[in-house]
């Protein structure tokens, strides 16, 4: 103890001398500083700074205290939906009006109503076409209005900037502050600005299409696939007319195609018509209005094409994309439902057909116009039956649960080309309002698994169209004759629908991918029980396999033959009706000798005339040995020309039965031909193998050892391999071994 406080003791005079040194040496020349008149007057400054700084903060907080219990502010993000009501409500409200401070930019006033713009709700082409000068509140220009007895006031102290995928102005702010308001003022204020935005229908801004970044979480998205039949519907609502939505589109893809034309107004389109189509892959705002509520939503809609397929040339895994501007799920309900309206509607006056790529697709629709059953040219017991069938069959899918037996139906239609038979099924469709989807087996595209998606991708209740069927593949009981077969001229597409070389050795039938077997099960499959109308179309039906065609496959199975008496009277007059005559109460006259009937200037006749001349007509034509499809090729040329129907005909018959003769001999020849050049192929091909017989031989021979010559069956002989070698023997015939 004694040692450590000594050692101090005896330090500490020491240290008291040094440490008073600094100190003194300090206070020293603070003193001569403040002898310094300036140096004294600066200090003096910033020590009065510093209180002043101090009570202004401590002011300043007071301020910020009181002002909080008489004030409501409120901060709006320029990225966000409630920046747009306020700032729409209070553009209704006028509150810049009176402002003196604008930010002017030009903008479709129409499309985008902002706060000062030129009248909010004005339609696309209500302007000039021009962009309209839009007012928008300077940044930091405040202004002060007053709102159901409370003064508000509102600055942007902060503006945005465009975004760069939805152009929409991010990252400012706006504040609105409500002067000696309490909060549920600001809450009144926010929700009469969300009301009167709705109601007024602006338009909403675009938003990011992956709605997992948008953050209000108020939006539902919906996807109509190419594949499912409501994409179809969407379309067709989307081309419809009345979609009001198309009005303010500001991307369109035009179509003077005739099955795009189709989808306006009902009835038969104007072949010069034009069609706005929404365009491809764009994003696209409608304003949807339920016709049954009354509501109405925004949808953005974006058509997205799908990928082309080279060889068909139409675009497959396509599909129309919608954000619609609600979380309602009624509303998308509302939205399938009207659109499958429009699209049935049209139906009533046209007939769909779906058409299949070669990759298993419903890649193609195209709209005919429907073709009434009285036109078609047939026994009327045929028609009726068939109508009759038909709807009987739809109308009965309980019975069938109940009997057990799969709900489809099969017909066959079979016979001579050009006989009726596709126009049947076509007007069929018409009569029942339903969908053709129709696939070609010869399609090389089509295998049995294609075959069961496409089937299993059809809507129930359809018609399930599979024309000529029999030249899908050749029939089990046939004995199919390669030397007639027409295909051998046709050329052939691989998969993708390239041209491929024929294989002058390999099989040359482009024979269809699709097996008897895998056919069979398709049309017994569960997916065929949907209540569908299967109908195939032959005009072989002898070359069809009996498990085809039998009863529960081919239900019914109807005949078609060449024209006969009746059908011949009723084609002519059905191509020359009285309405066309200029003057049908006049009666007919035989022209003068050596003049003809112009097809421009119809010949006058009556009903009873026109009869006379139908029957001398049909007389004039042998039965049973022309279609109906060439009748009407021949009636085509005497357009409105009865009389020079009847007076052709003769020559027609002489022209088609030279026809039919050079046909068959150019058949003949051709066949002959084939037949001369398979012969020709055979000889090649045995006189290669006569040539390298005796090498063959040779080179057995060194390989094997020595052939002894054996005579077997009276002189015929056979090389027979010996091991005449091992026991010394020689064959000292000297020739090839024969005897
Ligand atoms: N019975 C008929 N009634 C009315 N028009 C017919 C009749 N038969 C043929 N036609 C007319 O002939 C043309 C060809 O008819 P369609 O295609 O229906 O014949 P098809 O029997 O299906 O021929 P294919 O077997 O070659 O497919 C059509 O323009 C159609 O209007």
């Amino acid at each position: 103890m004694y040692e450590t406080i000594l050692p101090i003791l005896l330090a500490l005079p020491l240290v008291l001398y040094f440490w008073q040194t600094p100190i003194a040496l300090v206070a020293g020349t603070f003193q001569k500083v403040l002898a310094n008149p300036q140096a004294s007057e600066l200090l003096r400054f910033i020590f009065l700074g510093t209180v002043v700084e101090a009570g202004r903060q401590v002011g300043q907080l007071v301020y910020d205290y009181t002002g909080s219990l008489f004030v409501v502010r409120a901060e709006f993000g320029t990225g966000d939906f409630a920046y747009d009501w306020v700032t729409c409500y209070m553009d209704s409200q006028r509150v810049w009006h009176e402002s003196r401070s604008f930010k002017v930019v030009a903008r479709n006033a129409a499309l985008r109503p902002k706060h000062g713009a030129i009248a909010g709700k004005a339609l696309l082409g209500a302007t000039d076409g021009h962009p309209d000068p839009v007012y928008e509140p300077a940044q930091a220009s405040p202004a002060l209005f007053r709102w159901k007895g409370y003064w508000i006031s509102v600055n942007k102290p902060t503006a945005g900037y465009a975004h760069y995928d939805t152009g929409n102005e991010v990252g400012g702010k706006l504040v609105i502050s409500i002067l000696g308001g309490k909060r549920q003022v600001l809450d009144d204020f926010v929700n009469a600005a969300r009301e009167y935005y709705i109601e007024s229908r602006f338009l909403p801004r675009r938003v990011n299409p992956d709605l997992d970044k948008e953050p209000s979480g108020a939006l539902m998205s919906a996807e109509f696939k190419q594949s499912d039949s409501s994409y179809e519907w969407i379309l067709a609502y989307l081309r419809s007319a009345n979609v009001n939505a198309l009005q303010r589109g500001m991307h369109f893809t035009i179509s003077t195609k005739q099955s795009d034309v189709a989808w306006g107004e009902p009835g038969t389109p104007d072949k010069h018509a034009v069609r706005f189509m929404p365009a491809h892959a764009t994003q696209q705002q409608f304003l949807f209005t339920s016709p049954t509520t009354g509501r109405s939503t925004w949808l953005q809609v974006v058509v997205k094409p799908g990928d082309l397929n080279w060889s068909t040339n139409a675009y497959v895994g396509g599909a129309v994309s919608i954000i619609l501007h609600t979380t309602d799920r009624s509303v998308l309900a509302d939205l399938i439902e009207t659109a499958r309206q429009t699209y049935l509607e049209h139906g009533v006056s046209r007939v769909n057909v779906h058409l299949a790529d070669n990759r298993g697709e419903w890649a193609k629709t195209v709209s005919k116009s429907r073709r009434p059953m009285s036109t078609l040219i047939l026994p009327t017991d045929v028609k009726e039956m068939l109508l009759h069938d038909a709807r009987e069959f739809l109308d009965s899918e309980q019975w069938y649960n109940e009997a057990g037996i799969p709900h489809r139906r099969g017909y066959l239609l079979y016979g001579e080309p050009g006989t009726g038979k596709s126009s049947t099924i076509h007007a069929l469709a018409g009569e029942l309002g339903l969908e053709i989807y129709f696939v070609s087996l010869a399609n090389p595209g089509i295998d049995d698994y294609t075959l069961a998606k496409l089937i299993s991708d059809t809507p129930a209740r359809c018609i399930l169209l599979i024309e000529d069927i029999d030249c899908a593949f050749p029939s089990r009981d046939a004995d199919a004759e390669e030397d007639d077969d027409p295909a051998l001229d046709q050329p052939l597409f691989d998969k993708d629908g390239k041209p491929m070389p024929r294989n002058s050795s390999g099989p040359t039938l482009p024979k269809s991918n699709v097996t008897l077997s895998g056919l069979l099960n398709v049309l017994d499959s569960v997916s065929s029980e949907e209540g569908r109308l299967m109908f195939a179309t032959t005009n072989h039906i002898e070359n069809l396999d009996s498990a085809l065609i039998r009863a529960g496959r081919m239900d019914v199975k109807i005949q078609y033959r060449l024209a006969d008496l009746s059908q011949l009277e009723a084609v002519f007059m059905r191509f020359f009706p009285l309405e066309h005559s200029s003057s049908p109460d006049v009666e007919f006259s035989d022209p003068p000798a050596g003049q003809q009937h112009s097809s421009s200037r119809p010949a006058p006749y009556t009903a009873p005339k026109l009869a006379e001349l139908a029957t001398a007509f049909a007389k004039a034509v042998p039965a049973h040995t022309y279609s109906i499809a060439q009748i009407q090729g021949y009636l085509l040329t005497k357009k409105r020309d009865p009389v020079g129907a009847l007076e052709g005909v003769h020559a027609w018959l002489v022209g088609q039965a030279e026809e039919k003769r050079a046909m068959a001999e150019l058949k003949a020849k051709r066949k002959e031909e084939r037949r001369r050049r398979r012969e020709q192929r055979e000889r090649e091909a045995k006189e290669r193998e006569a040539k390298a017989a005796p090498a063959k031989l040779a080179e057995q021979l060194d390989s094997e050892g020595p052939v002894l010559p054996v005579l077997v069956n009276g002189g015929k002989v056979n090389g027979i391999h010996s091991d005449a070698k091992d026991h010394g023997v020689e064959n000292g015939s000297g020739d090839d071994g024969h005897a």
